[in-house]
Order: structure tokens, then sequence, then C-alpha cells
């Protein structure tokens, strides 16, 4: 049964609750201020915290934030007073697992309990003594039950070599999740490669993957052993998978069936042991119905998979990921910003986030940079929040704002003559007139 630290100034409520939970047969660890409870901690490592809010000294949420310094993932349950809802809120944003209202029935609490033992539970057992804790997955910051159940199918995943397919948004952590399966796999000591698809020149893929022999091709002066190979004994990434040209994926699958690589050029192929992540914010499924995938490819990747949901389906992570974010960067710019003043954090956690966790890193890190102050105020939020919208505008709308601001360059650098102007654009004079009519551009504005 599980280890509860208990935390409140009223000695009869904390013998109430130590009483409540022995009974359930958990044991109780008794603080009564937060200066007590963080002091017993470290050495009586708790599964869970229950505190009470209001306490002298020391409130709750400043011992929750102390406490989740020091273990982000410990599930914290908050004992409030009828009436404190502004506090429960404020507590919630800032990570809190849940809330129990005083004075509060025994079944009540101990629902409430119970789900956050059952998220604490969900990484605990049955780990090889290195993988023991969180520290596999501390990369990773949420509060969303989908997410923790998420990792905990993920770690289960991570004890066999099964392939592992990662769908989801852009942006939703899909590298994060793959380094934290490596993390807590048996070949966690061995390297991860990750691999970005998308962003190899066809002609380079095959030999990037695989490596090349010296006069392999024009430009190959050396053997290179390619990137399977460097992660052999561990784990390769292939990220943006469905990027990968048909040629590629028979070559691909070929390799993952025979588990060995004959880099361009080599006479022999050679033994790999590489277990394979791979990730795509397309639908594989619709990519191979579309003719664009192999489907024995599909499933050779498919053995098993997760999927990240968008930032927009668990807006409890926001707020939570908003302040890690303000933490981090405000270390990483040297500055001292302690809060998101009233109302930001209630922006951000309404906010559509099509880009999702990467886009609110984004429009944090411009709060962070543009704040004064110690606290980012709202009006900044909204700011930096509006901007990002100008980011992500509709296409037809993004392509006119580009060519108005092309159109625009070429009469800078040709000081407003339109000929020569069409002429850098590769369009004739009378096109390039219809041009900037339609952006209303006077040419003779730039003329010096
Ligand atoms: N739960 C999270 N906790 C902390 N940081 C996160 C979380 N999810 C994502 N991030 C951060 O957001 C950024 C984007 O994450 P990541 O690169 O893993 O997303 P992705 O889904 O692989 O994106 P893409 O599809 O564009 O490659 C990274 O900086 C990552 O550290």
């Amino acid at each position: 049964m599980a280890r509860i630290l208990i935390v409140d100034d009223d000695p009869a409520l904390l013998r109430l609750l130590s009483l409540r939970l022995h009974y359930e047969g958990h044991t109780a660890i008794e603080a009564s201020s937060g200066m007590l409870a963080l002091a017993k901690l470290d050495h009586e490592l708790p599964d869970m915290m229950i505190t009470d809010l209001r306490m002298p000294g020391m409130d709750g949420l400043e011992l929750f934030e102390a406490v989740h310094r020091r273990y982000p993932l410990l599930p914290v349950l908050m004992l409030t007073a009828n009436g404190t809802i502004p506090d429960v809120v404020k507590a919630m944003q800032r990570g809190v697992f849940g809330y129990v209202t005083k004075p509060f029935e025994g079944v009540d609490l101990m629902r409430e309990v119970d789900r956050a033992l059952a998220v604490s539970c969900a990484l605990g057992a049955d780990m090889p003594a290195d993988c023991k804790g969180e520290s596999w997955r501390e990369a990773i910051v949420t509060r969303s039950p989908r997410m923790e159940k998420l990792l905990a199918e993920a770690r289960l995943m991570a004890q066999s070599d099964a392939s592992v397919l990662i769908h989801g948004e852009s942006g939703t952590g899909k590298e994060l999740l793959a380094r934290a399966l490596h993390a807590s796999s048996a070949r966690r000591q061995e390297p991860l490669v990750a691999v970005n698809c998308g962003a190899i020149p066809e002609n380079l893929v095959e030999s990037e993957l695989f490596g090349h022999t010296k006069g392999a091709f024009t430009g190959a002066v050396r053997d290179s052993v390619g990137l399977f190979t460097s992660a052999h004994r561990g784990t390769i990434f292939l990220d943006e998978i469905a990027d990968l040209p048909l040629a590629m994926q028979v070559k691909l699958l070929r390799v993952l069936q025979e588990r060995e690589v004959r880099p361009v050029g080599a006479a022999k192929s050679h033994k790999v042991d590489v277990r394979v992540i791979s990730a795509s914010n397309r639908r594989l499924e619709d990519e191979v119905a579309a003719g664009r995938f192999r489907e024995d490819l599909f499933y050779r990747l498919n053995v098993v998979s997760l999927t990240l949901p968008p930032l927009a389906e668990r807006r409890e992570d926001i707020a939570l990921l908003a302040n890690h974010f303000m933490r981090t960067l405000s270390q990483r710019y040297a500055k001292t910003i302690s809060a998101f003043a009233p109302g930001g954090l209630e922006q951000l956690s309404t906010a559509p986030w099509p880009g999702n966790v990467r886009q609110l890193q984004n429009v944090v890190e411009k709060c962070v940079v543009l704040c004064t102050g110690s606290l980012i105020a709202a009006s900044l939020v909204q700011n930096a929040l509006s901007s990002q919208g100008a980011e992500l505008l509709p296409l037809d709308e993004a392509r006119k704002e580009f060519e108005r601001s092309y159109l625009t360059q070429l009469l800078k650098i040709t000081n407003g003559n339109v000929a020569q102007a069409a002429k850098l654009a590769k369009r004739n004079r009378t096109d390039f007139y219809a041009l900037l009519a339609r952006h209303e551009i006077e040419s003779a504005r730039f003329k010096t």
C-alpha cells in the first residue's frame, strides 16, 4: 500500500486524516507545517502528498511549488475550505493534481487519493533498479490523465524490442516521447540516433541511413558508417517517416526484415541490432490508402503505436507547461521572472494552439524576452499570442502577404525601376504592373 505525506497545522484534522488512511491500508506520514513536510520528503519518499491550503508560514501552494521543484511528478492533493474557489483555480493552474473541500466525506477524500495513486503507480513497480523512479520521463511535463495513460503504455512498450509508431500533430512531443521510451528501455546505455527523414535530400537518404564506401559516388571521399550502424545496440528514431521516398521504403523494409545493412558501394552487408521508433504527423493508414506509403513497411513499423493528443485536448497541461517554460527560459535569459500576472495564464489556457507545445514554448519565450519586471503582464501574453496568430495566416492570406513583401523588396533593390524589377522576377512588364496595382504599391515611392 502507499506512503502518503499529510500536512496540516490542525492537529485534530491531521489525526483524522491519518486514521482514515491507515484504515484504508496506507502509511500516513504526518507533518504539522510546510517546513516539516519538506524536511521529511527526501527520506520518507512518499507516493503522494495531501496538504492543507491555508497554513501559517508556508502555505499549501508555496509548499507545492517547493515540492514540485524537487519531485515534479509527485501528485499533490490540496485541502481547501469552502468558498476558496479562486485559490483552487490558482492551485490547479500551477499543476496541483486535485483538491478536496473541507469538511469532506471520507469517500470523497479516498476517491481523490485513489485517483492520484493510480497516476503515481502507473509508473512504479517491476522496473530494473537503475530505471526505477521517474528519470526516464522527467523531460515530459504533464498532468493530463490521457498523457499519464500514454506514458504508462510507453513504459510497458519500452520493455520489449517491438517497433513503435508514434502519431501526433506537429509539436505535440513525439521526439520527446521517443527519447523517453529509449531511456526506459534496456538499450538506454546505448545511443539513440534521431533522423528527420523529411530533411535529407532524396539522393542522399540511402547513404545517410546505411552508409557508403569511399568512392561510391562523387563526393564520397571516405567511408561512412551511416545512421543505422551508428545506432547499433541502441535505438533509431525515424521522424517524419511518411516523407521517406517510396524507393527508400523498400530498402528500409529489407533492412528491418533481414536486420542487416549494406552501405552504398559495399559488396557485403553487415548485421545491425537496432530498435526502431518512427513518428509521423500524418496518419500512415491514410498514406497507405493513397499509395504513398508501403503497406508492408507500415505493418513492420506499427507493431505497437502511441498517439499523442493535441495540446488543445489536454488543456490542463497548458498552465503547467507555461510555468515550466517560464522558469527554464527565465534562467536561460538570466531574468528574474516569478510568475504570469493574473489573466495571463487564462489567455494561454484558452488559446487554440494549432502548433501545440512547440507553439506554446515560442509564445512563452517571446513573453520572457520582452518582460521587464518580475511578472509577465497579461497584455504581453496577448501580444505574443496575436503575433503567433499572424504567423499562422490562412494559406491565401499568407501568399498575399509574401507577394507584397517580395514586390516591395524588389522595388527597394531597383530603386523603383519597374522594368528592372520585372526582369528580376522573371515577369513581363505588363504582368508586373498588374501585380503592383493589385497590391496598391506605387513604384514611384521607391525612387531615391
Ligand atoms: N510534455 C512536454 N513537456 C515539456 N516539453 C515539451 C513537451 N512536449 C513537447 N515539448 C517541447 O516542445 C517542443 C516540440 O516537441 P517535439 O520536437 O518532441 O515535438 P514533435 O511532435 O516531434 O514535433 P514535429 O512533429 O514538428 O517534429 C520541444 O522543444 C519539446 O521539448
